[in-house]
């Protein structure tokens, strides 16, 4: 019988949040452990956020020195060696791995490697990577599982060892023809990433239209922008059935509303969503009730079932973005202290990074009409943009929704510096200005943020 140890708090899983918190209370000066079964740092930095932009960005220099004669630059061939493309990502990982080490020996807050499963409420056996076995008891915990790549069941899908986003992004060799199963997120950043390196890509999405969670022009302005790269983007469209191995062969049997089509890859990437890490750990013999989707079950102050155990990040359904993991932290963090913080009403941006990113913030026209939002709507094609002539980036739109009230409710950006443009309209929603304070604030020109003033501008008169 193992004997067990006493820890004020423990955090099983280390991904955004959790690590934050349990730095914080590790300096409060709580005995605090974090078990973690693989990554150093979490997703973000190892497998996810920070390496597919890092190749993403490898890829925006091949696809700017390949256009470079377009602005009077001459170059020679240009070719892409994977190798360095790779070796430049493994070293910012290494080096963000170094940083969080560092962090846990200044705040004291003790890192264990191994595989966590709750044997009793707030009772953790640890499988150690070193082998050998662990028993915690903690008197909070804090579930901060993340999720994986969901493998859809498609008969031969498996059987092909498809690439996930993390053997994408390990890969130090160019595919011929890479078959893209899903055009979300991962599937678009890394599409246009690998059509940049020099791949022939094709999408398959089985939905109508890309992103459905964005606004149909939305959907619209993206499609036309990676089919004017060469990407195929093939929409409406089941695969049925894969055959043959990536890393080699392998076809995609597709059925689409033009009849059935075999697409002929040498490899096959899946980014059809993720799965929460919520199975196997003893959650619901717990008493940590789980979703029907397998996410666990909190409120809106990340409590979950069970008493002094709460969940942080993808595995309690936080949108997933870093910055939510982030933000639980601070919901969890500030009502341990004393506070009243909750997770409704957040507002929430993010911005995919193809080129030019989309960036978003607040309601798409979509939601405000399908909620009934009495509101205008202005809209910006990027190219009245002056900034953009100057680049010769004119793709994409701004938009805006300002209710009755003339509060910004919603701001979506197609266009180069979109993250950044999206975050001075986000400020002026936290900080609830009128939209004509964008209108007629002095905005250094050229720049692309002097869109605004234009954008909101169009906004109709009450
Ligand atoms: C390819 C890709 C790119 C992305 N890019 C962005 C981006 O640009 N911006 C953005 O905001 N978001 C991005 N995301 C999403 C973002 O990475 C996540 O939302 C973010 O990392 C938050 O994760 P988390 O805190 O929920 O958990 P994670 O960081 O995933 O951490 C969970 C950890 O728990 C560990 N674990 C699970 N079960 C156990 C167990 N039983 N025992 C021990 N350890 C366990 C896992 O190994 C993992 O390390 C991207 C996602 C992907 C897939
Ligand atoms: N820049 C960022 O912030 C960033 C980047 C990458 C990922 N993320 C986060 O990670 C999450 C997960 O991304 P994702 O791209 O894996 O999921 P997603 O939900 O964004 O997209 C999955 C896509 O796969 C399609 N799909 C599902 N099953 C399919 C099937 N059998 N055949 C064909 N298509 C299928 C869906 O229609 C959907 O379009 C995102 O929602 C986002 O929150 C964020």
């Amino acid at each position: 019988m193992m004997a067990a140890e006493r820890y004020n708090a423990v955090v099983i899983g280390r991904g955004e949040g959790g690590k934050y918190l349990a730095w914080h209370m590790a300096q409060a000066g709580r005995k605090v452990a974090v078990i973690e079964r693989r990554w150093i740092g979490d997703s973000c930095p190892n497998i996810n956020c920070l390496p597919s932009k890092n190749e993403i960005w490898s890829a925006g220099v091949a696809h700017a020195v390949a256009h470079a004669g377009a602005y009077g630059v001459a170059t020679g061939p240009v070719s892409v060696d994977m190798k360095t493309v790779v070796a430049r990502k493994r070293a910012m990982v290494e080096s963000l791995v170094a940083f969080h080490l560092e962090r846990y020996e200044s705040t004291d807050a003790e890192l264990i490697m191994g595989d966590a499963r709750l044997v009793a409420p707030r009772t953790i056996e640890v499988a150690l990577n070193d082998g050998g076995k662990r028993l915690l008891v903690a008197e909070k915990l804090f579930l901060n599982l993340g999720t994986h790549q969901t493998i859809p069941p498609i008969p031969g899908l498996a059987e092909a060892k498809p690439l996930t986003h993390i053997e994408a992004l390990e890969l130090d060799r160019l595919p011929a023809h890479l078959i893209v199963l899903g055009g979300g997120y991962v599937g678009l950043e890394l599409a246009q990433a690998y059509r940049r390196f020099g791949s022939h890509v094709t999408i398959v999405d089985r939905g109508r239209r890309l992103l459905k969670r964005e606004n149909e022009d939305v959907s619209d302005e993206i499609r036309r922008i990676l089919e004017a790269e060469g990407i195929e983007v093939l929409l409406s469209a089941e695969v049925e059935k894969v055959e043959g191995r990536s890393a080699g062969s392998v076809h995609a049997n597709v059925r689409t509303s033009d009849g059935s089509k075999v697409i002929e890859g040498t490899d096959i990437l899946v980014a059809a969503g993720r799965t929460p890490n919520t199975r196997g750990v003893g959650l619901e013999e717990a008493g940590i009730a789980l979703t029907d989707r397998g996410y666990i079950k909190v409120n809106d102050r990340l409590e979950t079932t069970a008493r002094d155990i709460w969940a942080i990040g993808e595995c309690a359904g936080s949108p997933q973005f870093t910055h939510a993991s982030l933000d639980d932290f601070r919901v969890i963090r500030d009502n341990l202290g004393g506070g009243d913080r909750t997770t409704t009403g957040r507002l929430m941006p993010y911005c995919m990074f193809i080129d030019p990113p989309l960036a978003r913030i607040g309601m798409s026209e979509a939601e405000a009409r399908a909620n009934g939002t009495d509101m205008r709507v202005a809209k910006l094609p990027m190219k009245a943009v002056l900034r953009t002539r100057t680049t010769s980036q004119a793709a994409g739109f701004m938009k805006a929704l300002v209710d009755l009230q003339d509060r910004i409710v919603g701001f979506t950006m197609i266009g180069s510096e979109a993250g950044e443009v999206m975050a001075v309209a986000q400020a002026a929603m936290l900080g609830g200005l009128s939209y004509s304070v964008l209108r007629d604030a002095v905005l250094a020109h050229p720049t692309t943020a002097e869109g605004l003033n234009a954008l909101f501008g169009k906004v109709e008169a009450r």
